[in-house]
Order: structure tokens, then C-alpha cells, then sequence
């Protein structure tokens, strides 16, 4: 609800709005809490920039960055919508900030700044090598190193047992393919080198006039020295976000560093006050004493009364979704790990979730990555032997789990080279939970973490959280606390109401 109606502005943005997304600074933080409208200015401004009548001579791109696809996607959206399909003409682009990364890293190899083994200048990038193999937990078992422009790949001594690259990663490298965050590791060691860190700031002056980057408290360190790197190069510099809702710090997000950044390149700020997003007034104060660093206590529900009530029920974690109630369906068993059983559970809960809720299971791209399946139409094509493999599990009990995960097994085998292993727990437990789910008196509700949740809203949202989380929101929260950033990001996503799941 914005507070003023007479703040907005015959074209639907507020006066504010309408100031972030023309102003002609050249180095500019636009600070927007949520519902505010970071991802409707980021929009707009991609626009203005690009259509800027003086500019029009000036070939070089307009970027927006995000460090999501689907952040990415959202915004694409939104400037076609609207842009016109024009914005997003070669050179202009909304990207991720991974390929960014990339682009960088191929500048560097064609330039012979830096030499990749066997010399290849043109690499194939994958998320992870999940493809190409069943060991999880790869990217532990070496270091990328940069030694006199070459890149290298050194094998690291581990505690654990296994863990050396296998062979077949090694002669992926070889063959010129890699990781993102191989990538990230290269350039970031190459940056060591003052002769590459002047190629990446004439490479920015060359191509790009505008660089906009959405959500800037996610970046990390080599986030933010490429960032500074456009910004001395001259380029008109927008960064788009709120200290409170930096959630990466897993891939290395400093959003403490964020402020310095702002002061050394000598960044002016924009605020967004008004929130679209409060349809109720409880709620919005909610939101305003969650950010006030006041102490809250949400209103509660039981599991069934929730799962009846809200649109999705949000937490920390995927585990706590599972443990909580059998009425919340999640979209993730936890993040992907890989392995073919992982890949094969994950298939049968797409089935679930899209019969369900209507919505794909988060990994499923991974599980048929993993499988070495490249049909897209694969999951649908194998629809009534999964329903099958959901119908085995239905009596729920441990004979009816290793029954259906037998047959799950052979469903895979028709499809992939990878087979499952023999029946363990470890692997029968995420058929068990979908069992549950399946079971549970009532149709079930979605689950989702708060990583997933966020730039997202819904009406009504249910939170599940441990008895230390709930004490953080009885004491108050601080956008210094990674947990309690999390906490903010999953109360402020409903429109209407915030209830605490009482178990
Ligand atoms: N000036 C406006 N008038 C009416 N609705 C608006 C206005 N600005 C934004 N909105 C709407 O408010 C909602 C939130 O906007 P948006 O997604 O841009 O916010 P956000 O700041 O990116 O949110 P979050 O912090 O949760 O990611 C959207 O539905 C958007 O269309």
C-alpha cells in the first residue's frame, strides 16, 4: 500500500519509481525493501537506458545482470512486457552474472592472457559434473590455480576416502569443458595479474555502456571486483537491492562489503518506501517490525489448519518442510547432490508435484542430467509407470517402499544407461516421505525454502520454523544475521497473512 495515492504517477509508478528508474546518474544504489518494486525499476531503467535518445549512435550493449535463471527470466519478461521485443536486441541482454563470468574468462583465453590446458579458447560450461558422473561432491578433490597465465587444475589431498578427481573429470578439462564455478575460480585467480584486470576493464569500456545489477547484496567478492571494474571503466552502473534479503552467503555473498563498495566508487542512493505487496494491514506491520528490528510473534496454526489455509508453507530448510507435517508436498528432497538414486526420486516427485500442485519438482533438470536422459518429453512419456511406482507405495511400511523402489529402479533402467543401486535406506527414505505426503488427510500444500521463495509472493503463507528461529523473531531481528535475513525473507512474502505452524 503506498502511502500516498497521489504519489503515483500517470504511468502507474510512483514518483519515486519514476525518479530511480530515469535518473541519469551515472553510479546509482537503488535501496527497495520488498514489494517495492526492485524488479518493476530494474525494468523500466533497462529500458530508459536503452532507448536514451542521445545514446542511439552508441553500439554497445545494455546488460542486466541477476545471479539466477529465474530472477533472470522474471526480468526478461518484464522489459519485453514493457519494452517491446526490441530491448532485447544483440548486444542487449539480460543475463546472469555466470555468464558474464564466462564471456570474461573466453575474452582472457582468446586474448592469450591466459592459456587453458591444451590450449582450447572455446569451453563447454555445465552446472556441475553431475552429467558425466556419479560421485558427488567433485569440486572438493581439486583447486583451480592460475601459474604464469596458465590455467591449472591441482589435485588436493583429502581426509576423506575417494574424493581424487576421476579420470573421466580430468579429461572433461582437457577436452575444454568445465564448471561455472571453474570459471568463477580461473578468472578470480587470474585477476591476480594487473595486465588481466586492464583487459576486463577495456573489455567493459568496449562492449557495454550500461550494466544494471539486480539484487547486489548476493554477490561475492569476484561479483563485486568485476562490478568496480565496470564502473571504472565508465560505465553508467545501477545496482538494485535490500541489505535485507541477501541470502547466498553459501556461495560466498558479502553483503557486508556492499556499503564500501557504494562509498569507494562514490555511488548515490535511491530509496523505495512503498510497498505494493501489503494487502492487509497485520501483515504490514508485521513487515515494518520485522525491519525495525522489533520483536514479533506470529500468528499460529496447526499443520492441518495451515496446510488448509495457506497458499505455501516456507522454511530455512527442505528437511524441515519434510519433518513437519505430511501435508506439505516440497518441491526438493534438499539441494541436488547427484547419484542416480537422487535423480530417480527426484523423477517420481516430479510426477507428484506436477499431478499435485501442478508444478515441476526444483531439481528436475539435474535428476535427468544425472540420468543421462536428454528427452524433455521423458517425464511424461514415463507418466503411468510412475503412477505405478506411487501406487506400490501407497500401503505405506517398509515392504511396500522396497517394493516400489525396486520397481522404480526398472522404470530408470528403461530409460538410462545409470542403474540404481540395491535397496538402502538412504535411497528408500525419499519414497517413504513422498509416501507420506501422499497419505496425509487432505490435499497436501506446497513447501518451499526460502532460497525458492524468494522475489515471490502469495496471499496467505504458512512458515515452519525451529524453536531457535522462532526465538529470533521473539527478540527482533538484524539484517546483519544471516538467519535472520532468511526469517525476514519468508515473513514478508504474503500479501494477507503470516502463520506460524504450531507442531
Ligand atoms: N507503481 C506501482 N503500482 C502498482 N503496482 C506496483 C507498482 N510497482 C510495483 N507494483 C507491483 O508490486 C508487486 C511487487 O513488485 P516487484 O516484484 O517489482 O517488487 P520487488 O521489490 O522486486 O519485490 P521483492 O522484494 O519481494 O523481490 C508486483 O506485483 C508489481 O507489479
Amino acid at each position: 500500500m503506498p502511502s500516498k495515492s497521489s504519489d503515483v504517477l500517470p504511468a502507474g509508478l510512483t514518483s519515486q519509481q519514476v525518479v530511480a528508474s530515469g535518473s541519469r546518474e551515472k553510479r546509482l544504489f537503488i535501496n527497495a525493501g520488498p514489494g517495492t518494486g526492485k524488479t518493476t525499476v530494474a525494468a523500466q531503467r533497462f529500458g530508459a537506458l536503452r532507448f536514451l535518445p542521445e545514446d542511439r549512435s552508441d553500439h554497445r550493449a545494455v546488460t542486466a545482470v541477476s545471479f539466477t535463471r529465474a530472477a533472470t527470466w522474471n526480468l526478461q519478461q518484464r522489459v519485453k512486457r514493457i519494452w517491446g521485443r526490441a530491448a532485447l536486441t544483440w548486444p542487449h541482454r539480460i543475463v546472469t552474472l555466470d555468464t558474464i563470468m564466462s564471456d570474461l574468462l573466453h575474452d582472457l583465453l582468446s586474448s592469450g592472457l591466459l592459456r587453458w590446458p591444451n590450449g582450447h579458447t572455446t569451453l563447454t560450461v555445465v552446472d556441475s559434473w553431475n552429467t558425466f558422473s556419479q560421485s558427488e561432491h567433485i569440486k572438493d578433490a581439486y583447486e583451480v590455480q592460475v601459474d604464469y597465465g596458465h590455467v591449472r587444475f591441482k589435485q588436493v589431498e583429502l581426509d576423506r576416502a575417494m574424493r581424487v578427481p576421476p579420470p573421466v573429470i580430468e579429461k572433461l578439462i582437457v577436452g575444454g569443458v568445465c564448471t561455472h564455478q571453474d570459471v568463477r575460480d580461473a578468472l578470480e585467480a587470474a585477476l591476480e595479474d594487473s595486465s588481466v584486470v586492464d583487459r576486463v576493464r577495456t573489455r567493459w569500456a568496449q562492449t557495454t555502456r550500461a550494466l544494471i545489477v539486480d539484487e547486489v547484496f548476493d554477490a561475492n567478492d569476484l561479483d563485486i571486483a568485476v562490478i568496480e571494474l565496470a564502473v571504472q571503466a565508465g560505465l553508467s552502473v545501477t545496482l538494485v537491492g535490500d541489505p535485507w534479503q541477501a541470502l547466498y552467503v553459501f556461495r560466498g555473498a558479502r553483503p557486508e562489503v556492499i556499503p564500501q563498495l557504494l562509498s569507494r566508487t562514490g555511488t548515490r542512493t535511491i530509496v523505495l518506501t512503498d510497498s505494493f505487496r501489503w494487502r492487509d494491514s497485520g501483515q504490514q506491520r508485521l513487515a515494518e517490525d520485522l525491519r525495525a528490528g522489533r520483536p514479533v510473534s506470529l500468528d499460529s496454526a496447526t499443520p492441518d489448519a495451515a496446510a488448509s489455509r495457506a497458499d505455501v508453507v516456507l522454511a530455512v530448510t527442505w528437511k524441515q518442510l519434510w519433518t513437519t507435517s505430511g501435508r506439505i508436498l516440497p518441491l526438493a528432497f534438499h539441494s541436488f547432490k547427484g547419484g542416480a538414486e537422487e535423480a530417480a526420486a527426484t523423477l517420481l516427485l516430479n510426477h507428484v508435484t506436477r499431478t499435485v500442485l501442478g508444478q515441476p519438482a526444483t531439481y528436475l533438470a539435474d535428476a535427468l542430467l544425472a540420468l543421462g536422459i536428454s528427452d524433455p518429453d521423458a517425464p511424461d512419456l514415463l507418466h503411468d509407470d510412475l503412477q505405478r511406482v506411487l501406487d506400490l507405495l501407497r500401503p505405506g511400511g517398509k515392504e511396500a517402499t522396497n517394493n516400489a523402489y525396486a520397481l522404480l529402479a526398472d522404470v530408470v533402467k528403461g530409460v538410462s544407461s545409470r542403474s540404481l543401486r540395491r535397496a538402502h535406506h538412504s535411497h528408500t527414505n525419499r519414497l517413504r516421505d513422498i509416501g507420506s505426503a501422499l497419505t496425509g488427510d487432505g490435499p497436501p500444500v506446497l513447501g518451499l525454502t526460502t532460497h525458492q521463495a524468494k522475489g515471490r509472493e502469495w496471499d496467505t503463507v504458512g512458515v515452519t520454523l525451529t524453536q531457535v528461529e522462532q526465538n529470533r523473531l521473539l527478540t527482533g531481528l538484524s539484517y546483519a544475521e544471516e538467519t535472520d535475513r532468511k526469517l525476514y525473507v519468508a515473513c514478508t512474502r504474503a500479501r494477507r497473512q503470516t502463520l506460524l505452524i504450531k507442531l
